[in-house]
């Protein structure tokens, strides 16, 4: 049963030793939700740093009135409160994707700034079930055996740095606003909500129209069945990662080629999706069909193939894992914190002046040293042709530095790798596999999830 009243217990799950951004739009649910944090917090842990954030993207004539209203009222009650406005260049096409992006940016550099390690966003139960129904109108559930129909995390990881939590995903938000009601407090209606120019309003109305109880209980049931399904999935792709997966080179992954027999089918595709799709730097798996031939095809080798813009190289030795060299990006001034290639993060630390970031090339690549375990050279060097380097911009040679030569700057740490798929958004289901891949590749640890009884894995 979904909760008819708002269920506190689920705050205390929480662990809010870093303190909380309470994201706060002025919506019903996020007023509600700032509301009971408070009062959860006053009762168990009147100390704790509590902010509540409100994003003034700037889209329609009565947001900043919006955010004013929100700042009042956490004025009354005693909250500290900050209105950021997504100043940035607003895109034609894809608004509502561009603002959420801005959003989550600016809500996590707000906590950053505080040494806040949590964002608590008022999502739904509504919220989930209009999730959940519009992926399946989509036909998520047969193209990704339910794994799109688990919906939103409780918790999930925001550029694998800091936590979104949910704690309201179990609760109505008709509940949500008798809580409101009985504070007397008002909220503001979005009125981008009620348009059913919008797939989610429509499924919205729907859901309002009849039977809704039941149709919201429903779809919910249907995601907590899906997310069980999902985290399972993952735990056993991580232990076939941890069991069959090594890295001897920098950018090469080598399965043990009893990975592609050894039984759990489902598994040991999940498993080679999320490492096809770390390798090759994308931040969407590849497609689920396309990897279960590809498996299939590993229990035959030798054969090379390319998915996901991974070099899929399977021999005797091994199968072998590798970014293709196709579409490298060209040498670009090195920029700190950015995303290489979608798979390698720039550090610069302390490093200063005009740094270019390239790829090491095939003829850098072939002077260097190789593994000392088997691994075929040719694979070793040809993975490290694709790793990047930095260098000063003065005196980098090009590609083919031919009989001159010159070298990198900076030594390797300098570009930490990261697992592509989750490396924008880890949701709390898929933990397992993450935290076992970033150990593979030597990825930043993951920060400890904000619910109790999750863990890595
Ligand atoms: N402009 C914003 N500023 C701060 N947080 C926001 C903003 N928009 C959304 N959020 C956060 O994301 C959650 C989900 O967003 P969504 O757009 O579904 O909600 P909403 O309809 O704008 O508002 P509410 O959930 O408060 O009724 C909100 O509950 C809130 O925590």
């Amino acid at each position: 049963m979904l909760e008819t009243e708002p269920d506190l217990s689920v705050f205390s799950q929480i662990d809010f030793t870093n303190g909380a951004v309470a994201a706060v739009s002025g919506g019903s649910d996020s007023t509600a939700l700032l509301l009971l944090l408070k009062d959860h917090l006053d009762r168990t842990a009147p100390a704790t740093k509590l902010l509540a954030v409100t994003i003034d993207h700037g889209l329609r004539p009565g947001s900043a009135a919006e955010a004013q209203a929100v700042a009042r009222l956490c004025a009354e009650r005693g909250i500290a409160h900050r209105t950021l406005v997504w100043s940035g260049r607003k895109p034609s096409t894809g608004l509502p994707a561009a603002a959420r992006e801005a959003r989550y940016r600016l809500l996590a550099e707000a906590a950053q700034a505080e040494g806040i390690g949590l964002i608590l966003t008022g999502h739904t139960a509504d919220d989930q079930a209009e999730t959940v129904l519009m992926r399946r109108v989509r036909g998520y559930g047969a193209r990704e055996e339910g794994r799109g129909l688990a919906g939103m995390a409780p918790a999930t990881l925001y550029d694998w740095r800091i936590w979104i939590a949910r704690p309201l995903l179990g609760t109505r938000r008709a509940a949500l606003r008798d809580v409101l009601r009985r504070a007397n407090v008002g909220w503001a209606e979005d009125p981008t909500n009620e348009d059913e120019a919008f797939e989610r309003p429509r499924i919205r109305a729907a859901l309002a129209d009849s039977n809704n109880a039941q149709r919201v209980e429903d779809a919910v049931a249907l995601a907590a069945r899906a997310a069980v399904e999902r985290e399972q999935l993952g735990h056993r792709a991580a232990a076939l990662i941890r069991g069959f997966a090594s890295s001897p080179a920098d950018g090469l992954i080598r399965l043990d080629p009893g990975f592609a027999t050894a039984g759990d089918e489902p598994a040991a595709v999940y498993a080679l999706r999320i490492l096809l799709a770390t390798v090759g730097g994308a931040a969407f798996l590849p497609d689920k069909a396309r990897s279960e031939a590809l498996l299939d095809r590993l229990r035959a080798a030798p054969f090379c193939a390319t998915l996901s813009r991974t070099v899929v190289d399977a021999r005797r030795a091994g199968i072998f894992l590798r970014r293709e060299t196709r579409n490298l990006p060209p040498a670009a001034p090195a920029v700190d914190n950015a995303l290489w290639d979608g798979r390698r993060r720039i550090k610069l630390g302390d490093e200063s002046g005009a740094l270019l970031i390239a790829p090491l090339g095939a003829a850098r690549a072939a002077k260097l040293a190789t593994a000392e375990d088997g691994t075929p050279p040719s694979l070793v060097r040809a993975a490290l042709a694709a790793e990047p380097v930095l260098w000063r911009a003065s005196e980098y040679l090009g590609e083919c530095p031919g009989p001159a030569q010159d070298s990198p700057v900076l030594p390797r740490t300098a570009v930490c790798p990261v697992v592509a798929p989750f490396a924008r958004f880890l949701p709390s289901f898929d933990l397992a596999p993450a935290g076992t891949v970033a150990a593979l590749i030597g990825a930043p640890l993951l920060p400890a999830p904000p619910f109790s009884g999750h863990t890595a894995g």
